[in-house]
């Protein structure tokens, strides 16, 4: 029996249970060879249900992981439900301290779930950072608690789609920190995980790696900036004296467009706007957000909770589909 995948509902005021149940509903997911189990809420994917229109009864199991079992027509989706909240009641776009627990609650319990082996991979719905912090954790998102979770220095946040991948050497932090904060041996960790990450589980033999620049044209000869010849260069040679394919720095402006058309398997990025515009800009329906170098396997949606749509039932499902479907693929390579 294969072992599950654990869909996180993410923010229950947030589109995330709405997107799951669309996909689960559409069919999108049959293909996926394993057994899928949400962690979240049945309550709350019952007021998704309803948005949607969808004739959804939901009964108690004890099955597995699975403690309840959402039902519509002859399709089952196997839930653990791990809160209990006041679903009716809830603001669409207004997590409190209580939804920003229940997030809390399925990121933990099915990251544990792959660290002991009982789940193949886990695949996140949107969370509220603000909602997490209300709840006493003050990691930026998923990407830093699971790290910390998984008792992991360093680790790798990737979004990718089918044209273009992006491996982040910052995240979440403010841009006038950026600068200061870049090492040359982050960013040559950075390189060996997405080596490795995407050797196992991307087909790649010899990845092509582009590592950007940060300032403009490269930093022009040190005219524009010197952390380029300071900082970067040097961790692109180290990369390369471990026999890794890695080029650069390469101008950020122009570079997209080449890797876009298949001369690199990734683009290694400085910060967190420079990789995922043009990302988001190709791939917003079907990007996936990935972090590489967990000891388990997490992909994500690419989007947030987009309140601005949330409770409207117009969300769109494509990401959580290839989300659902790289998750499955990566599992495969474990
Ligand atoms: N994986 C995650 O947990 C994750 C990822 C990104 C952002 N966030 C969080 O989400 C919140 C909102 O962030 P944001 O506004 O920058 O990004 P967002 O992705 O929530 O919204 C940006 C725009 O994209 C649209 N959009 C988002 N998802 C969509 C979907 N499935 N279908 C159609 N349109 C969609 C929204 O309506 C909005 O116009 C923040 O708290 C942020 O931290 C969480
Ligand atoms: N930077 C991501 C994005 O814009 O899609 C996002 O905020 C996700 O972060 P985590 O996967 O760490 O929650």
């Amino acid at each position: 029996m294969h072992k599950p995948l654990i869909l996180t509902m993410g923010d229950p005021t947030g589109v995330g249970p709405e997107v799951i149940l669309k996909a689960w509903l559409s069919g999108a997911l049959d293909g996926v060879k394993r057994p899928l189990l949400v962690a979240g809420d049945t309550a709350v994917l019952q007021r998704a249900a309803h948005l949607l229109q969808a004739d959804c009864t939901t009964g108690e199991i004890a099955d597995g992981l699975a403690t309840h079992m959402l039902q519509a027509g002859n399709r089952r989706l196997a839930v653990r439900s791990l809160s209990n909240l006041p679903a009716p009641q809830l603001s669409w776009g207004h997590p409190d301290a209580h939804c920003g627990k229940a997030m809390l609650d399925y990121i933990n319990w099915a990251c544990d779930q792959c660290l002991k082996g009982t789940a193949a991979a886990m695949v996140t719905g949107p969370i509220n950072k603000q909602a997490i912090l209300a709840a006493g954790c003050d990691a930026p998102g998923h990407t830093e608690l699971l790290a910390r979770r998984c008792r992991t220095d360093k680790v790798v946040m990737m979004l990718g789609g089918a044209h273009l991948k992006v491996c982040l050497v910052t995240t979440h932090l403010p841009l006038k920190e950026v600068p200061d904060t870049l090492t040359t041996e982050d960013i040559v960790a950075t390189i060996r995980i997405t080596d490795s990450a995407f050797r196992r589980f991307f087909g790649c033999r010899n990845p092509r790696l582009a590592v950007l620049a940060l300032n403009p044209h490269a930093g022009e000869g040190g005219r524009f900036g010197d952390e380029e010849e300071r900082i970067i260069a040097p961790a692109i040679a180290a990369a390369r004296q471990c026999g890794i394919n890695a080029s650069g720095p390469h101008s950020a402006d122009a570079l997209f467009h080449f890797a876009a058309r298949g001369d690199y398997d990734a683009v290694v990025c400085m910060y967190h706007d420079q990789g995922l515009i043009p990302l988001k800009l190709l791939h917003f329906e079907d990007g996936v957000n990935v972090t590489l170098g967990l000891p388990i396997i997490r992909t994500s949606v690419d989007h947030g909770t987009a309140y601005d749509l949330a409770g409207t039932g117009k969300a769109d499902c494509s990401s959580l589909v290839a989300a659902v479907t790289m998750a499955a693929q990566m599992a495969e390579k474990q």
